[in-house]
């Protein structure tokens, strides 16, 4: 297997919406995303924290679907690395030299990974003016940056294997009794992920993660949703999670993607940082308080797009953990002293 390349993060990425005016409203109106660039067809967005062009670009299409997910690599070399290396693997690959992908993004390459997600990795972007202590622009949500992508995979191991095969290493899992793997939870940057995989049909994207810097954030978010009679778009929480230690809420867009706003994590960056292990039964694993995970929560999701923007077929899941019952005393299974 050829050198990976040397990946930074999690880093941008590109939502196709059939309503730019309504993805507007709430990715930029509500949520109070930051305007890098914008054409008749295109929003390129970002968070307070964000030197880069852009974390999000949300892009008018016929279908509401994820176009792609990118990730910023070290250095320019490291878009060969990548371009040789899935290569290598037989999978789809298209390089996109600079000023061919796009806007402010730099030499690329998009590839279809092993679990069918269309995947960039670039190094050069164009800067963003730099508003962390603009606090006058600091609006809604106040989203200081993207944290993460969360996928929909038939097969977590296989997602697993993949993304260590890029060197990413695994914060927190959720595991069956006999260490069946749910869920992972996968970083580069040293926070808890930059990519979590959830168990079910996929290729599908299931949420980006936004990160604000407090947990009021996130409540703050509920409240203007529920303030403007819009709270039908808040799916789950406020709440705090048990995997990654996080506050949350998922909301989704008027197309129906999901977006957690996401606080308090923490760092992982030491090499022998170990792998904490959540049992399936444990029902403080997805929330720690024990409030149970929304349905659609678990099955619904955005398609994928391929390389020529045909929306990819998606394959079922062999595992369900929606279908998982805690014990018949509503405690989860793990007796905890
Ligand atoms: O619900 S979980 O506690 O498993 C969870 C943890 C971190 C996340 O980013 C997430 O989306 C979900
Ligand atoms: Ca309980
Ligand atoms: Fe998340």
């Amino acid at each position: 297997m050829s050198t990976p390349p040397d990946v930074i993060r999690s880093a941008y990425t590109q939502l196709a919406v059939t309503d730019l005016a309504k993805s507007r409203w709430f990715w930029v109106d509500m949520l109070g995303l930051h305007i890098q660039h914008e054409d008749a067809t295109t929003l390129y967005l970002r968070g307070t924290d964000e030197l880069t062009h852009h974390s999000l670009v949300l892009r008018a299409g016929p279908v509401a679907a994820l176009d792609h997910l990118a990730y910023r690599v070290r250095a320019p070399e490291d878009v060969d690395r990548a371009e040789r290396f899935f290569t290598d693997l037989g999978r789809p690959v298209r390089r996109l030299p600079a000023g061919t992908g796009t806007h402010g993004v730099g030499d690329a390459v998009r590839v279809v990974d092993p679990l069918g997600f269309t995947v960039e990795f670039f190094h050069e972007i164009a800067r963003g003016e730099r508003l962390i202590q603009r606090y006058d622009l600091h609006k809604g949500a106040q989203i200081a940056r993207l944290d993460h992508f969360n996928i929909c995979t038939p097969d977590i191991p296989a997602a697993y294997d993949h993304y260590r095969s890029l060197g990413f290493g695994c914060s927190e899992t959720i595991e069956g009794d006999e260490h069946e793997l749910y869920a992972a939870w996968m970083f580069r940057k040293q926070t808890v992920h930059d990519v979590a995989f959830t168990g079910g049909a996929g290729p599908r994207l299931h949420h980006i993660g936004m990160a604000t810097h407090e947990s009021h954030q996130v409540l703050r978010t509920a409240d203007i949703f529920g303030s403007l009679g819009k709270e039908h778009h808040i799916e789950r929480g406020p709440g705090r999670h048990g995997v990654s230690n996080a506050f949350y809420v998922y909301l989704r867009d008027p197309d129906g993607h999901r977006v957690e706003i996401y606080t308090s994590d923490y760092y992982t960056g030491d090499p022998d940082h170990e792998t904490y292990r959540w049992n399936v039964h444990d029902d403080r694993r997805r929330d720690f308080w024990g409030n149970a995970v929304i349905e659609s929560w678990y099955k619904e999701a955005s398609p994928v797009l391929d390389l020529d923007g045909r929306i990819q077929p998606i394959s079922e899941a062999a595992l369900d953990e929606s279908a998982v019952t805690v014990g018949a005393d509503g405690l989860g299974i793990v007796e905890h002293s």
